[in-house]
């Protein structure tokens, strides 16, 4: 994460680019802080306190990277889960870098809000302050492989079926359907993570989640809910699926706003790309599509009960092609893992 530039540069940006949230008596909470990195540049932003909360024992890393550099008066390295930890006073800002893959999936936005409810002074400014989900309809070679991957796994099974029953006399059949679902769950509703080139947004994009994380509940996160409509770009086409991913924003707070609004976007791209890449979801069969087709999508993310770091999806697509036909509807459920 500390070599993904685009991530880097966004941070940095935005704290010295609007060091008026952070220079004179302001306290900063870094929620998070892993080797301290935000936390020292919001004391060489002017930062009077920073507190500096990392709940694995990378936080002795931390630390020692502060003295290293002089900040040890100002940044105060706090080892434990921020929901745990009491500070002597309120703070300023809060800072973070807590966003997962499609933003929801493993990210730490929870321990953010309750760090906000807790730490957070009325007047408080958040970095970053809003977040944003995105999807867009895609062409991908991914759904010719993964459907070719599942294939071949359900041919060596049946194999194994049959030298099963032909060499020790076991009918292994009735296992056939639990160990098909099983396969198709793992090749061909699990969603992807993957680079994608511009080229292969077949569609417009569309915003399916905006989160202000100044206001933003745990309930509000728990769901992603959106009905959007997209219009195919490309002259004949593939709809191969679709692509998501998120930005977020420094923008200060409407009262005490940003100097420089600063973005951090995970959006395809030839050369920005981010760790975070983008989340794909691959639809079994693809449809052709042509330019001036809609294509209308609900769209559904909930957390998995077993693990609620991990997601599941309902998604719906129905084509509305540029002739008025409508293509049948489709629909799936995918596991983000
Ligand atoms: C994505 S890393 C970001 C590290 C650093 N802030 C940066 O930008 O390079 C998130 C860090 O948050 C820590 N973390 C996760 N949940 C936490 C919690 N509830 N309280 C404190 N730290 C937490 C993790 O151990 C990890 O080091």
């Amino acid at each position: 994460m500390l070599s993904d530039r685009v991530r880097m540069d966004a941070y940095y940006n935005a704290i010295f680019e609007n060091k008026h949230h952070f220079r004179g008596k302001k306290a900063v909470l870094d929620v998070g802080t892993g080797s301290g990195i935000l936390a020292i540049w919001s004391a060489q932003a002017g930062a009077r306190k920073v507190y500096a909360v990392e709940a694995t024992k990378m936080s002795e890393h931390a630390r020692e990277l502060v003295k290293a550099n002089n900040l040890q008066d100002i940044v105060e390295v706090i080892e434990g889960s921020v929901e745990d930890v009491t500070l002597p006073e309120k703070v300023d800002v809060i800072i973070s870098e807590w966003m997962g893959y499609f933003l929801l999936r493993e990210s730490m936005f929870d321990s953010v809000i309750s760090a906000r409810d807790r730490w957070l002074k009325p007047t408080g400014v958040m970095y970053p302050s809003h977040a944003r989900m995105w999807m867009a309809p895609i062409r991908s070679g991914l759904v010719d492989q993964k459907k070719n991957d599942y294939e071949g796994s359900m041919n060596d099974w049946l194999c194994f079926v049959n030298e099963t029953k032909n060499d020790y006399g076991v009918d292994m059949s009735v296992l056939t359907k639990p160990f098909s679902e099983e396969q198709r769950k793992y090749y061909l509703q699990t969603s992807l993570w993957n680079n994608l080139h511009p080229h292969q947004v077949v569609g417009t994009a569309a915003i399916i989640k905006e989160i202000d994380c100044l206001t933003a509940t745990v309930d509000d996160i728990c769901e992603v809910r959106s009905n959007f409509s997209s219009s195919i770009l490309i002259e004949n086409t593939r709809l191969c699926g679709f692509g998501g991913w998120f930005d977020v924003h420094f923008r200060g707070r409407s009262d005490n706003p940003a100097q420089q609004e600063i973005e951090l976007t995970t959006a395809p791209s030839l050369d920005s790309s981010t760790h975070w890449g983008q989340q794909v979801f691959l639809l079994h069969p693809p449809f052709r599509t042509s330019e001036g087709d809609d294509v209308n999508v609900s769209f559904l993310m909930n957390r998995s009960k077993e693990n609620h770091r991990l997601m599941e999806v309902d998604l719906g697509c129905e084509i509305r092609q540029s002739s008025g036909k409508l293509l049948p509807l489709f629909k799936n459920k995918f596991y983000i893992e």
